[in-house]
């Protein structure tokens, strides 16, 4: 059964496209200027200037980070080897993310712009002081965002040249601003400050949007999202004009059940050929991820269907609409049990808005939420719990500690206690085994 779309009326998503010239090839500088965080370049360069923190908040595809980081570049925050970092909560954005900025910048990818993730270093070994550290998608709340904001506040009272900017789609600068106040511990022992910095945290709105994007709810909520999902996927492919879909569901089963009925569908069908179906998760190996990247033939509509991991940060230019289905598979820990779950839960508004913003990045979209208006606007949290809120710490700790803080001698300490600890733990086992 076809699920029942409405487009919401009075949806706030549905306002004009910043853009009036429509989405005409333009040169790639043409197109950096009518991002809508070009008007706030003089501003931010100057509040990085006069402020050890600054908070840039600004709906999805303003620019932020493709822009922000150039910006300073330009501005000789780069100069004398120095580096301007960008951390992002995924490995798939950060690949994607250097790769625009060093084609925007006219360089290759791993010279003047680098990326390094894990067991991946595409960066240019002598550029080694960072100067300026851009925290990216703040608002995400990740466990490494989080710690890794705690990590550099620290570092900021050592090191006052060091500039931060926390980039955020959400307007909960506030709380990230108090956190970066500076308190009389702060600066205590650091070097000599800078005249004329100001040491409270600046905060920026960066008002305005991309392209427009047509947001439709159900009529009435579906209890199979994959089985609407896939429904949605034929209905667009059958009645809307060109564009490639991105379909958001929870993991690796959902994603490959949907691939499994939409193959399924189209052959029954017979008439929806010139679908292409893309399946998108972090199991899976790169060659496959990247295929998401490549071009779409002409005649023929991509359809990719993906975890969150698409949620942030990405462009897939020929993304004209989206299917949200409302959730995703989270973490939760349960301190008494002491067991961790990835469980399919509820997405928050700041998500929905999110995913929807991967439908206008280079042309006005449309987004299908699998579930009701009035589920989104008075049952969908507005914002998602902090990772670091549900999850065991133990591993973070870890790894924290081995590399930031421990020194080799109290490492030795450590992992001896530990032995003696596992000894301890198999004396007692033997002494007195588990009972039938
Ligand atoms: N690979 C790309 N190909 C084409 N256009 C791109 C690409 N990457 C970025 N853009 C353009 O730049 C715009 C800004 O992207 P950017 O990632 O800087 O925005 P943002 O404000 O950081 O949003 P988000 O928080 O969603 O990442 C996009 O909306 C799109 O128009």
């Amino acid at each position: 059964m076809q699920p029942k779309v409405r487009r919401s009326p009075d949806s706030s998503t549905t306002r004009k496209a910043a853009s009036s010239s429509g989405y005409g090839y333009a040169s790639i500088e043409k197109q950096r200027q009518r991002l809508p965080v070009y008007k706030y370049r003089t501003a931010i360069l100057y509040l990085v200037e006069s402020h050890p923190t600054t908070i840039v908040v600004g709906e999805t595809g303003s620019g932020k980070t493709t822009q922000i980081p150039q910006y300073l570049k330009e501005a000789g925050w780069a100069e004398g080897g120095r580096v301007i970092a960008c951390t992002q909560p995924r490995r798939l954005a950060v690949q994607a993310v250097a790769s625009r900025v060093a084609e925007e910048m006219g360089v290759k990818l791993g010279e003047e712009v680098g990326y390094t993730i894990r067991f991946e270093d595409a960066t240019n070994p002598g550029t080694t002081m960072i100067n300026v550290v851009m925290v990216d998608e703040a608002h995400e709340r990740s466990i490494l965002t989080d710690i890794v904001l705690g990590l550099l506040k620290k570092i900021q009272c050592r090191r006052s040249d060091l500039r931060l900017i926390i980039s955020s789609a959400t307007t909960e600068a506030k709380s990230m601003s108090d956190f970066f106040q500076p308190s009389s511990r702060r600066y205590r022992g650091s070097e000599s400050v800078e005249p004329g910095l100001k040491m409270e945290p600046a905060i920026l709105s960066v008002e305005g949007r991309g392209f427009n994007v047509q947001i439709h709810y159900l009529e009435e909520p579906v209890s199979d999202y994959v089985r609407a999902a896939v429904s949605t996927v034929l209905l667009i492919h059958d009645k809307e004009p060109f564009g490639d879909i991105l379909v958001f569901l929870t993991g690796e089963e959902a994603i490959e059940a949907a691939v499994k009925q939409l193959t399924d569908d189209i052959q029954d069908r017979k008439i929806s050929s010139g679908l292409i179906v893309l399946p998108l998760y972090s199991g899976l190996p790169q060659a496959e991820q990247d295929l998401i990247f490549s071009p779409t033939p002409r005649g023929k509509r991509k359809v990719v269907i993906s975890t969150n991991i698409a949620e942030t940060s990405l462009t897939l230019e020929g993304v004209v609409y989206v299917i949200d289905s409302g959730f995703s598979k989270q973490q939760f820990y349960n301190s008494i049990t002491d067991i961790e779950n990835l469980v399919v839960a509820p997405i928050s508004q700041a998500s929905a808005r999110q995913r929807a913003g991967r439908a206008r990045r280079v042309r006005p979209g449309k987004c299908y939420r699998l579930y009701t208006e009035e589920y989104f606007l008075k049952e969908m949290a507005a914002h998602g719990i902090p990772e670091i809120q549900r999850s065991n710490l133990v591993s973070c700790v870890i790894q924290n500690q081995l590399f930031g803080h421990l020194r080799y001698s109290t490492l030795l300490r450590c992992l001896t206690t530990m032995q003696n600890l596992l000894r301890l733990l198999d004396f007692m086992l033997l002494k007195y085994p588990y009972s039938q």
